[in-house]
């Protein structure tokens, strides 16, 4: 499903108009009805729930004013517009919706009587849609302040007003929303960081208009992975494949320093299913391992001060050849050291296989970039490594990170998977895939590494590479969702990613096959 700038939605709605004769009042009646059968079907007992709209001046105003007469005229009666900012310019469609509604609905003053908000059920929030693009007043922060601790069951309109929808930018003060019923397509600002905290479930309505209409019209390259993405991508793995077709993968990591972050790449492979999983790790650790994980095979490698060394170059190239190496990971656990710098950025010249650069292993490539351009490669930096890449503070990266990401790959034609809330991928056309996972279940030490894991095991198994980065990051980002249903909100550790991979690809096959 892509997702959108208030700038594509604005194009979108004018062609709506001038190539299809769809006029705004109809959009707007639309969306009213789309909020209330969401209600419908989601509160019960709605006659004897006082609900409360809060109205803005614009349009999203107007959506709210069109839903209390949906609600009026289906027998919801106990409803109340709470207006703000209606004395100066209101909205040509909000005039409309308020001749429709006439006084049927009591009409309230809402920085005057905010307070009675605590007397209802359900608060809908229609102040601020797209429109809204600079910091709100004060008098507006006090009443989202108060509105977010009474912690009533609060539904936005479109965007959660205060929140920039382009930006996911808290202007000054935001109401937090259990959930945002978006017109169209996914607003890019719902799925930034900033706007974690008050987004709540997103569900979108296409107001009547196919989605095949809309996604054809919508020129936006930004792309929110939803189940229907990775249904399509995901293979059901068939019976008749033996081990040597399900791929090998070869992962190079490991150090004195850390020496846990290449056995859970290794896992990770291993339970997305790859057929042979390789660990090429400095001797002295892999003795750690080797009764462990009997399912891994294990390539002693030399090093020096307890970080692999140089020499291994040839060997391990070797390796990729003689083995029959499908896909490979380097840098889980590799730690930093010059030696070990000349080796990978010596291999990454050398390698023609698809490869993972995760971890240390990404220190050591900002100047080669050049050299490696157009390589089938990714980089899977979090906002700290992809500080060290490019330079960038890590608060520019995290509030311009779509930009940020799309000029890297521009300029130097790489695969790019920038972690965090709502990772994002980054294709060597540029196109931009946000992952809609933003738990901090998956903030856990050695996450990275897991996702390394499943990244190569997907590619070995015969995936592309973007699509073993968007599926991969959807199985990983899932696992917390599985983890929050069954244990609660604490405690993912990366083991219990690697252990929750199965469950979560059955999840995408079964809703693939039904
Ligand atoms: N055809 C359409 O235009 C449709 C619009 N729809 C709704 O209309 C919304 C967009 O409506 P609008 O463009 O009227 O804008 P909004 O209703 O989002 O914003 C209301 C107005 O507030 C003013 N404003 C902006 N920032 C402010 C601030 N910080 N303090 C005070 N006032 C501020 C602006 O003048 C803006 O026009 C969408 O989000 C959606 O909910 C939907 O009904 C779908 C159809
Ligand atoms: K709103």
């Amino acid at each position: 499903m892509k997702l959108v700038s208030s700038e594509d939605i604005r194009k979108f709605e004018y062609r709506l108009e001038k190539d299809y004769g769809v006029p705004p009042l109809l959009l707007m009646e639309n969306a009213a009805s789309f909020l209330f059968s969401f209600i419908k079907e989601n509160f019960d007992d709605l006659n004897n729930k006082r609900i409360a709209i809060l109205c803005g001046p614009g349009n999203n105003g107007g959506d709210g004013v069109a839903l209390a007469r949906y609600l009026y005229t289906n027998g919801v009666k106990k409803v109340t517009i709470f207006s703000y900012l209606w004395n100066r310019k209101v909205s040509d469609l909000l005039k409309i919706q308020l001749n429709l509604l006439q006084s049927l609905v009591e009409i309230r003053n809402l920085l005057q009587n905010y307070l009675e908000l605590k007397e209802y059920d359900l608060i809908i929030d229609g102040i601020f849609g797209i429109g809204l693009k600079r910091e709100i007043e004060e008098d507006l922060k006090r009443v989202f302040k108060y509105i977010n601790g009474l912690n009533k069951m609060v539904i936005s309109i479109d965007v959660p007003s205060g929140i920039n929808s382009d930006t996911g930018e808290v202007m000054g003060e935001a109401i937090r929303a259990n959930y945002v019923l978006t017109m169209f397509l996914p607003k890019i600002g719902l799925f930034e960081v900033e706007a974690v905290d008050y987004v709540g479930e997103v569900i979108v309505g296409n107001l009547g208009i196919p989605k095949e209409v809309i996604e054809n019209i919508v020129e936006s390259s930004l792309n929110l992975v939803d189940w229907n993405f990775v249904k399509d991508i995901i293979r059901i793995p068939s019976k008749r494949v033996h081990k040597g077709k399900k791929g090998r993968v070869l992962i190079i990591g490991g150090s004195f320093k850390y020496t846990g972050a290449p056995i859970l790449s290794a896992l990770s492979a291993l339970r997305i299913g790859a057929g042979m999983v390789y660990l090429a790790v400095p001797e002295k650790i892999n003795m750690l391992y080797r009764g462990n994980y009997p399912e891994i095979i294990y390539i002693s490698l030399k090093d020096t001060e307890g970080y692999i060394s140089y020499d291994n170059l040839d060997y391990l190239l070797n390796i990729v050849e003689d083995y029959g190496i499908d896909s490979i990971a380097i840098g889980p656990g590799i730690g930093i050291s010059e030696d070990t710098k000349k080796l990978v950025q010596e291999f990454l010249r050398k390698v023609d296989k698809s490869v993972v650069v995760d971890a240390d292993a990404l220190s050591f490539i900002k100047d080669i970039l050049k050299e490696i351009s157009k390589k089938s490669i990714v980089l899977t930096p979090h906002y700290g490594e992809m500080s060290r890449v490019t330079g960038e503070s890590i608060d520019v990266i995290m509030r311009k990170r779509v930009e940020l990401g799309r000029l890297f790959v521009k300029e130097h034609q790489l695969n790019l998977i920038l972690k965090g809330p709502y990772s994002l991928f980054f294709d060597q056309e540029g196109n931009v895939y946000v992952n809609p996972f933003a738990n901090s279940l998956l903030a856990t030490a050695g996450s990275g590494d897991v996702l390394t894991g499943i990244i190569a095991g997907l590619v070995a198994q015969g995936y592309t590479l973007r699509e073993a980065c968007i599926l991969g990051n959807f199985v990983h980002g899932y696992t917390s969702v599985l983890w929050k249903e069954h244990k609660g909100n604490i405690g993912l550790k990366a083991l219990d990613i690697v252990e929750m991979i199965p469950y979560s690809v059955e999840e995408i096959i079964r809703r693939k096959s039904v």
